[in-house]
């Protein structure tokens, strides 16, 4: 809760309807609406690192621009920080950052360090606070050998770290971040994640998180709220989610020789080939008594464990919804609630 006992990111009954023209013959166009969030209602607590998640074309996008100011709700009540995001947009944006990691808010052409400078003066950041803050995050994100570097020739992974700092030079309470991991090799994504996790543990930086990568929601969220043609199905523990999806998780276990299925109480062997096989088991389950089991079992050469993706959680999860399950719309209510 936040000072005034409510929370930092409030929806209440949020809707966004867009009117659309479709062509409907030669030259005849037929007026149409598209309902991209249809009454969602959530609460954020200052600090929190939540991930917001769905299918495409959910309404994810469409949320998030309202909660910027970007778009107006054409119903309910919606406050960040307690204000209205499209009434106070300017007032608001020195409050929030918003990262996209399929476009770049740093000037193209010019160095690194000549967008931070732009960003310094467009936000007025005092001048202690700016170098105070740049020097965080180029010591954080390992930016200094990148500095002077124009924008076009960083790596993604470069210019996704680029764009963090550039997103928190102003010391937002609200961070926004779509897909930041999107497209990063292994390496980027661990330095970004880590780099957020401490960010939100100093900072109490309030973070929304839009993901496709279940692994950024694993590591770094302790809620994930599921939206699924612009309505909250889901706002409760990722391992919540794996239970009501029954998802699976996979671990592939590299024998010394071909022997027949691996036998173990917990997982059941969905393929082999050659000494390599796949054992399937629930993804809320922990893999270690598993991984412990075969060690001593078997004659164990490598083992590794494969996380489901975030599309066949959230689809298994929306098929066993169809009859609606009491224990998910009972927690949503009560978080609606809050
Ligand atoms: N400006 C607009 N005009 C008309 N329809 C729109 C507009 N913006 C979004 N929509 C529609 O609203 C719905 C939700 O779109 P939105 O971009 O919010 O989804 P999303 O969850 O962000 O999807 P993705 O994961 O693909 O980015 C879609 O049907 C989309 O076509």
């Amino acid at each position: 809760m936040d000072s005034d006992g409510s929370g930092f990111i409030e929806l209440d009954g949020i809707e966004k309807v867009f009117d659309v023209r479709r062509k409907a013959g030669l030259l005849r166009r037929e007026r149409h609406q598209v309902r991209a969030v249809d009454g969602i209602s959530f609460s954020v607590a200052r600090g929190e690192m939540v991930g917001y998640i769905g299918p495409n074309g959910a309404g994810k996008s469409t949320t998030i621009k309202m909660l910027t100011g970007i778009l107006t709700p054409s119903a309910g009540r919606l406050r960040v920080a307690g204000i209205d995001p499209s009434r106070e947009r300017t007032r608001l944006a020195r409050r929030i950052g918003v990262v996209f990691g399929q476009r770049t808010t740093l000037w193209w052409d010019l160095p690194l360090i000549d967008s931070y400078r732009l960003v310094h003066r467009m936000y007025r950041i005092p001048d202690k606070r700016y170098r105070e803050n740049l020097e965080r995050c180029v010591e954080l994100l390992e930016l200094g050998e990148l500095l002077d570097v124009p924008v076009r020739q960083l790596s993604l992974g470069q210019r996704m770290r680029g764009d963090i700092a550039a997103a928190l030079l102003h010391d937002p309470e609200v961070l926004y971040l779509d897909e930041p991991t999107i497209g990063l090799d292994v390496i980027s994504k661990a330095r970004v994640r880590e780099f957020l996790r401490d960010l939100n543990a100093q900072s109490r930086t309030t973070v929304l998180l839009t993901t496709h990568d279940l692994t950024d929601i694993e590591q770094l969220c302790a809620r994930v709220m599921v939206i699924d043609h612009g309505r909250l199905v889901y706002d409760g523990a990722l391992a919540g989610l794996h239970e009501v999806g029954e998802s699976e998780r996979t671990l592939v276990v590299d024998l010394e020789r071909e022997l027949p299925p691996v036998e173990l109480p917990g997982a059941r062997v969905v393929k082999v080939e050659g000494p390599r096989q796949w054992l399937a088991f629930p993804a809320a389950a922990s893999a270690a008594p598993l991984v412990a089991r075969i060690a001593a079992e078997y004659p164990l050469m490598d083992l590794s464990v494969r996380e489901p993706d975030i599309e066949s959680v959230i689809a298994k999860m929306l098929s066993r919804r169809k009859v609606p399950d009491p224990a998910v719309s009972e927690e949503v209510a009560e978080r609606s609630a809050l």
